[in-house]
């Protein structure tokens, strides 16, 4: 192809550009190195610095005041050397690949267009006032998202700016030199964009800043909503799209907003390191990132221990034999319904009146307090204050009861076998103390006794304190027993599910409920319903310093988890990412995710935006998965092509094993590197692990891996989500494996992983989603 006619000028530009960063570089790594070596020195002459002298309350504060100042400085130094750090990160990508776009815009009524270089943040001239970058995320760039060359406009502070896009320019840069360079004018289709899907698979997301498409730079920029609900189909940019909205709220609010302030709740610990280097790729600190049922666990705390939400998974995928099965699958779906909080919220409700259950209080096996006693005490307080403020004023009168007991503990005869038991140093403290507080008398008899009686308070004091911090924590409330006892009292329930239907299966369900709440251990589906009857008692630990909450994959959560987290992050904005065909948890809502979502704010702060274009498969993979779901003829490919998917069927277990390793060698031959072979569950991945590793380098992925390298894999289905390959070997494609309706799903999230080829596998009769006229059967 010919070379872009500007291509000679372009370029001498960029070395301009490129020189001037450097420069500004250097500056800045001088500077940052000469603050590093100002705050090493404050730290070691940071006690010569302060002058310390204790001997009255003035000198004291004078003392204090003089370190305080001190940490002041070097507080200082710290952020100053932070923000250093931070341009230098930012000049160092710049000097690499300084913009990715140029836009020439007429605003009407000017004589001349503005030329506009946009990259991932801005570059001032020397002079202080020449743009020699613009930020991608100032309000005149979204012209370069939005438009094509013709009139455009945007918005600015002061309101709507109209005018001409006289020109619209890409670049790809590889340090400091283009690479290649079109105007949208003149070429057809996004070349650029051809480009980057066509590269390679990484292990780990890269940002899409150069070449945001329209309608995701509407979900980017949408600022007006508390709600913003984004609906895209596989490989539509979703997850893309949400970490490029991040870095503009980060600039956008930037007054007031802090990475901190903003978090993402992730599918699972491969997806958060698979995404965690694109906002520090656009200059910014990454958000903080959180998984479901981290947050669950967390919140439970160690004494509550709660199923791993993989067992769950690999239970529903394989134990279909069990006799449990057709109950604990019913459990989790209604557990994760909104009918359940329902029937759940008026039993918090008859609580305010009767059935709470409490935990006696017990020191050294005997009985201090008794759960009788404390049920009496908190349903005699008035029961039109709320439970948790009832819990918290019977904490206080408690407190103060142990208190009581704990001074007639002092004179029990444990105590002074304990008090003999102390070392010599712990004596010695005591001996200071009261010598210090001049509590000493003259006679040494007493001077003994004094010393005994305030060690037995030690003792004592030591002894309670587990007990102070359990009722502190209002453990002394059974939420467990409170919990159990929606499951074992079926005629009350049942009475108070009135206009619910509850499940057939319920008694089953009970049963099966109660026997695992006897183990200790929270089954997965459980976890949500306890941890909100827990709070809905004890209170709701709210996180008020997070502004804004992205959940991702989201209709894999459910309505109840849904509410649950609206409650916590009272102040934040929310947006939710998904796609219900990849719903591949069973408490997964699906599409009612997101209306379950609607229905918890007010309909006009509420906005939902769609993506039907598939960016990541090429045409052919398209066309094939699209035809698993209901509904996919409104996936649109984006215009790559490349092989079509083949079904290759084996005779045995042998035969597979040779036809896989023959596939995964052309592959390879082929130029790709990251190529997962993805089995349905768990057990299978390792078994598939153990035959093919002596003939092949292969990575095993499992719930604990954090990352992937870019070779071959083998990854199990539900850990695939979210993340993608240049090419996908399914192990077991037949009906055998996926044939049921929560299946259909999972085999289309499994497929839609592939960039570049798709391949499945099967022994006997494939699944019946397969549409052979769109794959090449061998
Ligand atoms: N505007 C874009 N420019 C360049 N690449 C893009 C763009 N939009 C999406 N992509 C690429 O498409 C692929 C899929 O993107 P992403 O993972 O964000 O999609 P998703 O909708 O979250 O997918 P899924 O739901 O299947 O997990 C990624 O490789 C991403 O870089």
């Amino acid at each position: 192809m010919e070379p872009h006619p500007d291509l000679f000028r372009e370029q001498a530009r960029v070395t301009e550009v490129t020189a001037k960063v450097a420069r500004r570089l250097a500056q800045f790594r001088q500077q940052a190195a000469g603050v590093q070596s100002e705050i090493v020195s404050i730290r070691r002459d940071f006690w010569e610095d302060v002058t310390v002298n204790l001997e009255d309350a003035i000198e004291a504060a004078e003392t204090m005041a003089s370190i305080r100042q001190q940490a002041e400085v070097m507080s200082e130094q710290e952020r100053s050397h932070q923000s250093l750090t931070q341009q230098i990160r930012i000049l160092g990508r710049l000097e690499q690949s300084p913009y990715f776009g140029r836009i020439d815009f007429l605003a009407d009524g000017e004589a001349e267009a503005d030329r506009i270089y946009i990259g991932i943040a801005s570059f001032v001239d020397d002079n202080g006032e020449d743009f020699l970058i613009h930020d991608w995320r100032a309000p005149i760039c979204s012209v370069y998202y939005d438009h094509e060359p013709g009139p455009a406009d945007y918005r600015a502070p002061a309101g709507v700016i109209q005018g001409t896009l006289e020109r619209k320019r890409q670049f790809l840069m590889k340090a400091g030199k283009i690479v290649s360079m079109f105007d949208t004018a003149i070429t057809i289709g996004d070349q650029i964009l051809q480009e980057i899907l066509g590269s390679a698979a990484s292990p780990q997301m890269k940002s899409i800043v150069g070449t945001i498409q329209r309608e995701q730079n509407r979900i980017i920029r949408n600022t007006r909503n508390q709600l913003l609900v984004v609906q895209g189909v596989a490989g539509s940019g979703k997850t893309s799209t949400a970490l490029q909205r991040i870095a503009y709220l980060l600039y956008h609010e930037r007054e007031s907003l802090r990475s901190e302030n903003v978090l993402l709740f992730s599918p699972n610990p491969l997806f958060s390191s698979y995404v965690s280097n694109v906002l520090p790729e656009l200059g910014e600190e990454s958000m903080r990132q959180l998984t479901y049922q981290d947050y669950v666990r967390t919140a439970l705390g160690k004494a509550q221990p709660v199923e791993d939400i993989f067992d769950q998974t690999e239970y529903v995928l394989t134990q279909m034999d069990h006799p449990d099965y057709s109950a604990r699958l019913q459990a989790i779906r209604y557990k994760s319904s909104m009918d359940f909080k329902d029937l759940m919220d008026r039993y918090i409700a008859w609580l305010a009146q009767d059935g709470l259950e409490f935990r006696g209080i017990k020191f050294r096996g005997s009985l201090l307090i008794s759960r009788k006693d404390i049920k009496r005490r908190f349903y005699a307080m008035d029961n039109r204050i709320s439970i948790p403020n009832r819990l918290a004023m019977l904490k206080r009168e408690l407190l103060k009861e142990l208190k009581e007991h704990e001074i007639k503990q002092r004179s029990q005869r444990w105590v002074e076998d304990e008090v003999e038991l102390l070392d010599e140093e712990t004596h010695h403290a005591a001996f200071q103390r009261l010598q210090s507080e001049g509590r000493f008398a003259q006679t040494s008899f007493d001077d003994f006794s004094r010393e005994q009686a305030l060690l037995a308070e030690q003792v004592v004091h030591q002894s309670f304190r587990p007990l102070r911090a359990a009722i502190a924590q209002l453990r002394f409330v059974d939420v467990r027993a409170v919990y159990a006892n929606l499951f074992n009292q079926r005629q009350f329930t049942q009475r108070i599910a009135k206009r619910h239907e509850l499940p057939e299966e319920w008694p089953d369900i009970c049963a099966q409920t109660l026997r695992q709440l006897e183990t200790g251990k929270l089954a997965y589906e459980d976890a949500a319903p306890f941890l909100y009857l827990k709070e809905r008692l004890t209170g709701i630990r709210s996180h008020p310093l997070i502004r804004h909450v992205f959940i991702d994959e989201a209709q894999d959560y459910s309505a109840f988890q849904l509410a649950c987290i609206r409650q916590l992050f009272p102040h934040a904005r929310m947006t939710l990412l998904g796609d219900p065909n990849q719903a591949i948890h069973l408490q997964a809502s699906g599409a009612s995710a997101f209306d379950a979502a609607r229905s918890l704010y007010p309909a006009e702060r509420t906005e939902t935006l769609v993506l039907n274009r598939s960016y990541r498969p090429t045409r052919e993979i398209v066309e094939f998965t699209r035809r698993i779901v209901e509904g996919g003829e409104r996936i649109e490919p984006f215009e790559r092509t490349g092989i079509r998917p083949t079904l290759t069927r084996v005779r045995d277990e042998e035969d597979r094993r040779a036809k896989l390793l023959a596939c995964m060698r052309d592959v390879q031959q082929r130029g790709h590197r990251t190529i997962a072979i993805i089995c349905k569950t768990a057990g299978e991945t390792r078994r598939v692990y153990e035959s093919l590793r002596d003939q092949l380098e292969l990575q095993l992925v499992d719930e604990e891996t954090v990352t992937f390298r870019p070779e071959p894999l083998v990854i199990p289905s539900y850990l695939a989500k979210g993340v993608e390959f240049d090419a996908v070997l399914v192990y077991d494609a037949s009906e055998h494996t996926y044939s049921r309706d929560h299946e259909r799903t999972l085999f289309y999230t499994v497929c839609t992983r592939a960039m570049h080829e798709l391949h499945l596998f099967s022994q006997g009769t494939p699944c019946p989603w397969i549409d052979a006229a769109y794959c090449d059967v061998k």
